[in-house]
C-alpha cells in the first residue's frame, strides 16, 4: 500500500555570499521513517536542516510538508505544523530549570502528545528536573534539547549531531528511544558523523558532498561506493 510522503524537498539551493552551501538537493521522507544524513564536514548537512526547519529560507526549490509548500514559512509556523529540531550546539534557556525548559516547549507546541514529564523521562533527565539548564553537562544539554523538541509534538524531528559526547550506554539508550519514536510514526532526519549510531537507527542514508547528494542507499552500500569512499570515508584512491 503506497503512502503519501510526509515531506518532499525538491531542488533546494542556498548560497552564502558566492558560496553554494546547497546545490540542488532533493529528498523524500515518509511518515515514521528514519533517514540518515551523512557526509564530510562542510558538505551542507546542517544547512539543509536549517532550511527545512525555517532558520534560513532557500534561494530556490520547494519543501512540501503534508502537501503544503513551507519553504517560505517562518520557523514557528513550521514548528506548529509539526517540524522540530535539535541543535548541534544546544540552546536551552540556561537560567530556567530543566523542567521549565520542557514545559515551555510543551506549551508552545500545538500537536503535543508527549507531556513534559514523559519527555524528561524519555531522555533520562527526570532526576535533574529542578536543576538549572546551565548546570547540565554538554551531553545532558543535548538530551534536554531532544526532550524540548519532543514536547512540541513533532511529526518530523530533525536531529543535528546528537551522538558526539554521549557515552556508549547513552548512545544505545538514545538509539532505542529514537527507534521507538519512529514506531510511533514520528519521522526523523538524523545528521550524524557517528556512523555506528546511524547504522543502529536506519538502513537508509543520503550522503552529501559540496551541497549535493552523492549517494542514497544503505550505509553498507555507501561504504562500497567509490565516490563516497573517496570524498567521505577516506578510503578512495
Ligand atoms: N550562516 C552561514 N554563513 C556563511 N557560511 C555558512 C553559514 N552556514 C554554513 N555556512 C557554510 O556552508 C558550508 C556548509 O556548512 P554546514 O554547516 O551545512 O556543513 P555540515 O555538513 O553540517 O558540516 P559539519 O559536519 O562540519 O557540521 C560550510 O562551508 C559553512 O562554512
Amino acid at each position: 500500500m503506497s503512502r503519501k510522503p510526509l515531506m518532499t524537498v525538491t531542488n533546494i539551493a542556498k548560497k552564502f555570499g558566492g558560496f553554494r552551501a546547497l546545490d540542488g538537493i532533493s529528498l523524500v521522507v515518509e511518515p515514521g521513517e528514519i533517514l540518515g544524513l551523512v557526509g564530510p564536514n562542510g558538505s551542507g548537512k546542517t544547512t539543509l536542516i536549517n532550511v527545512i526547519s525555517g532558520l534560513y529560507y532557500p534561494d530556490h526549490g520547494s519543501i512540501h510538508f503534508q502537501g503544503v509548500d513551507i519553504a517560505r514559512l517562518p520557523m514557528h509556523k513550521r514548528s506548529g505544523l509539526g517540524i522540530n529540531r535539535t541543535f548541534q550546539i544546544p540552546k536551552p534557556f540556561k537560567s530556567l530549570t530543566v523542567q521549565e525548559n520542557v514545559n515551555l516547549a510543551y506549551h508552545y507546541g500545538k500537536n503535543s502528545v508527549m507531556a513534559p514529564d514523559e519527555a524528561l523521562e524519555f531522555v533520562n533527565l527526570s532526576q535533574y528536573r529542578d536543576h538549572l539548564a546551565s548546570e547540565l553537562n554538554s551531553s545532558q544539554q543535548k538530551l534536554l534539547d531532544l526532550a524540548r523538541a519532543l514536547a512540541t509534538g513533532p511529526k518530523l524531528l530533525l536531529i543535528d549531531e546528537l551522538a558526539a559526547g554521549l557515552n556508549h550506554q547513552e548512545l544505545e539508550t538514545v538509539a532505542n528511544h529514537l527507534k521507538n519514536l519512529s514506531q510511533q510514526n514520528i519521522a526523523l532526519i538524523v545528521v550524524e558523523h557517528h556512523l555506528g549510531f546511524v547504522n543502529q537507527l536506519t538502513e537508509r542514508v543520503i550522503v552529501m558532498n559540496a551541497g549535493k547528494e552523492i549517494f542514497q542507499g544503505s550505509l553498507s552500500q555507501a561504504a562500497q561506493d567509490p565516490t563516497v569512499a573517496a570524498v567521505y570515508l577516506g578510503t578512495g584512491t
